[in-house]
């Protein structure tokens, strides 16, 4: 008998409930207590409903009210010094390490935040030093798998691995330079034992270890860790499998064949050519291979012919008790459930699967392989939808199609170089030295998720939406003049979020009214479906800016997602590469960026905090994608005239390895996160000596902290260590969205003194 399995399933609620419950609990609405009521409602529930999809191995311990690494961290004391000795309850260090916090004499800003390998979900990163103490404060595997069996659940506990869980992490600032988190691998081990013991002993037969990294080409180095590790906790444990995803196992194949570990999984939604050179490397072993044939990070309904096949290769060289069908990593990246859609047509749901889905379609797998004459019900009517969805696909736009084909050299090259467009724009612009901006977004305050809220309901008319919105627009502009910004805004406020505002205005997507998925945190966002060849029916921004800019005198900035984020932050199609959707998408733009130009906007910032995200994880792909990404983002903004201020802007990146493409994007100002990271990001640009105009930001917004203007100050001066004077624009690190009015007024007011300081002592 094949046996079905999920990796994990996502943790926010059919609707939002933790997501919810979370963010009352920091308003002091409801108590911890309240708290963990509803989570553990929302463990349940995920529980049973995968369960009753039939699912064999149901996870556990992949739940978190935040993020599952930051859980890990907690679990085994991993807490800096900084969140010490506060008085805080456990809980509340928790949240001040994920957030920050600045209430009650406590002032602390938020631990660091990564992107969780080329996807669109955040880690808080866990921070080593040579101080590092581990010691179990609670074996959070043991208390959900106990909680589910208490319900009559018997599900596969799941860990972030020893090796995953060091590597992802960082040395502690003030770590000696040698310093490699994974040199604690020895010390940290006897706690797995201890952890993996007690599920054991109480009662967990299998328990999944992820270990993402292994697909990283930097586990090459970590053959000797990693053998040893697995060599001391395969003995004490139930049967582990390792989990990796994402990308293709390579060597690391063999590096796992030689341990007697019971199961191995592996993504074949991504690397479906992987599973001839896996096959061949576990035969010999008795190792059991979980197959990742549904994928988690999209939303398309699985294609059972071609999984079958898949499948009936690692059946024949393995056996039937050999093979586990799986979705191909945990189901967080994808919604809760297609159940609730009400705004898709039947024919267009029938084209997707969420997570539940996806929970169904293991076992439907599993049940076909196991029994097929009984399970051709299943099989028949998977074919009917697949072969419908393949013939919408078969609707091209010929226009798009035809320019994208048409795409020039010249296309892709701003008319002169840097210094000649610099000239020209300082006199358009007449901007002081040291400029100051915001990225775009100003609070999104519940008063404008109501306007956009009623209008979508039918409860208020577009005139009265558009006067609502005009009306924010305007208060913003005030507000940027009144405390002294330099380059301003429009604030963003018809935004419901960056990807799908645009998505919405474009041809060529879907969107859902509940399919949520965790972006950070309590963080959620509805990533739209791209279903079809994209264009653009007509202005979209256009409007908005210029009224912003019929209000001042100062200049401002519009604003722009760029492709290749619009691409990320959706979910793209299958049928057509990357590539094409993306030269799509920036065609788009770049008649709404020449729209922009031509209605008086002389500086424009094409947001593409994503680019780096979507850099392949195996460096044997990066220059195929980079080519493809630096050219779609240049598509969107060289047919703009010299005098034109070009903006990008760029969060999470780590910008060390593609440096030259960051370059070759040719930006007159480039916007970094550069706070949380301790300004590391910094050096790159000092190394390679970067030409354009270049705002770190000065500050994390993703924490309602309020930066003081000395610390504002200190961090300009360090950065005038490194960047000229000449170069330096000054600006927090993201957009303000997520944040109040009265902090965001707080830490600018701070902000523009900053700059004031700076003009002063470097005239
Ligand atoms: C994640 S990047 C966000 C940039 C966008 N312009 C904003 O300010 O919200
Ligand atoms: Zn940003």
């Amino acid at each position: 008998m094949v046996v079905s399995s999920v990796l994990g399933f996502p943790r926010i609620g059919a609707n939002r409930e933790v997501k919810k419950a979370v963010e009352a609990y920091w308003a002091s609405k409801i108590t911890a207590e309240d708290l963990n009521k509803v989570a553990a409602t929302v463990r349940k529930a995920s529980w049973t409903s995968v369960q009753a999809k039939g699912v064999a191995f149901i996870p556990s311990g992949d739940f978190s009210l935040y993020d599952h690494v930051l859980d890990h961290s907690v679990q085994f004391n991993v807490i800096p010094k900084r969140y010490q000795g506060l008085s805080l309850s456990p809980l509340d260090v928790y949240f001040a390490m994920g957030r920050g916090r600045q209430s009650d004499g406590v002032d602390v800003p938020a631990s660091e935040m990564k992107k969780w390998f080329d996807s669109n979900y955040h880690f808080v990163v866990p921070e080593f030093s040579e101080e590092t103490e581990f010691k179990l404060n609670f074996n959070k595997a043991l208390e959900e798998y106990k909680e589910a069996k208490a319900l009559g659940i018997e599900t596969r506990p799941v860990i972030l691995g020893p090796i995953s869980f060091l590597t992802l992490g960082k040395a502690a600032k003030g770590s000696p330079l040698e310093f490699k988190p994974i040199s604690l691998l020895h010390k940290l081990l006897p706690l797995y034992k201890t952890v993996l013991t007690e599920l054991k002993n109480a009662g967990a037969e299998w328990v999944q270890i992820d270990e993402p990294v292994l697909v990283l080409d930097s586990s090459a180095y970590l053959d000797k860790e990693f053998s040893s590790a697995y060599a001391e906790l395969i003995p004490i444990a139930s049967k582990i499998i390792l989990a990796t995803y994402f990308a293709r196992l390579n060597s690391n194949v063999h590096l796992i064949a030689k341990l007697s570990v019971a199961g191995l999984h592996i993504d074949l939604a991504r690397e479906p050519d992987q599973l001839d050179s896996v096959l061949s490397a576990i035969k010999p072993t008795a190792i059991a291979l979980s197959l990742g044939l549904v994928s988690g990070r999209n939303i398309w309904k699985n294609d059972f012919v071609s999984s079958l096949t898949l499948a009936s290769k690692a059946i024949e060289a393995l056996g039937v008790e050999r093979v586990v069908v799986a979705t191909s990593c945990s189901l967080l990246h994808t919604p809760v459930s297609l159940e609730v859609e009400d705004k898709l047509t039947d024919e267009q749901k029938d084209w997707f699967s969420f997570a539940l889905e996806k929970a169904g379609e293991v076992s439907s797998i599993a049940a076909i392989l196991t029994d097929a004459a009984n399970s051709s019900v299943a099989l028949e009517a998977n074919k009917v939808s697949i072969g419908k969805r393949r013939e919408f696909e078969q609707n091209f736009n010929d226009a798009v199609r035809n320019r994208v084909a048409s795409i020039t050299p010249e296309m892709l090259e701003r008319m002169s170089s840097f210094t000649v467009r610099k000239d020209l724009q300082g006199k358009e612009l007449k901007l002081p030295k040291f400029p100051t901006t915001t990225l775009g977004s100003y609070p999104q305050t519940k008063d404008i998720r109501q306007a956009r809220a009623k209008l979508g309901s039918g409860e208020s008319t577009e005139k009265q939406y558009e006067d609502f919105m005009k009306k924010e627009i305007e208060n913003v502009i005030r507000f940027q003049e009144r405390i002294g910004l330099d380059l301003l805004v429009h604030g963003e406020p018809e935004r419901n979020d960056m990807v799908q505002y645009f998505g919405e205005k474009l041809e060529g997507f879907l969107f859902t009214r509940n399919g949520w998925v965790q972006s950070y945190g309590t963080r959620c966002v509805r990533p739209p479906i791209i279903v079809s060849d994209i264009s653009r029916p007509g202005p979209i921004t256009v409007p908005w800016s210029s009224y912003a800019q019929s209000l001042t005198k100062s200049p401002v900035k519009g604003m722009l997602t760029g492709p290749v984020t619009i691409l990320n932050w959706s979910f793209p199609r299958t049928d057509v590469s990357r590539e094409l959707q993306s030269k799509q998408l920036a065609l788009a733009l770049r008649d709404e960026a020449m729209d922009l130009e031509k209605a008086g906007i002389s500086a424009i910032q094409v947001d593409e905090p994503a680019i780096r995200e979507g850099l392949p994880l195996r460096r044997a792909e990066w220059d195929a994608y980079l080519k493809w990404a630096v050219d779609s983002f240049k598509l969107t903004t060289a047919g703009l005239s010299d005098r034109t201020q070009v903006h990008s802007h760029f969060c999470y990146s780590d910008f060390d390895d593609i440096f030259p493409s960051v370059q070759r994007l040719d930006a007159d100002v480039i916007s970094i996160e550069a706070s949380k990271a301790d300004m590391k990001l910094l050096s790159t640009f000092r190394e390679y000596g970067y030409s354009n105009q270049i705002g770190p930001g000065v500050y994390d917004i993703h924490s309602p902290r309020v930066p003081g203007a000395q610390e504002i100050k200190d961090r300009l001066k360090a950065m005038l260590e490194i960047i000229p004077d000449s170069l330096l624009v000054v600006n927090p690190d993201c957009g303000l969205k997520t944040r109040g009015w009265k902090e965001t007024e707080a830490s600018l007011v701070n902000l523009v003194e900053g700059a004031r300081w700076a003009r002063q002592n470097y005239p």
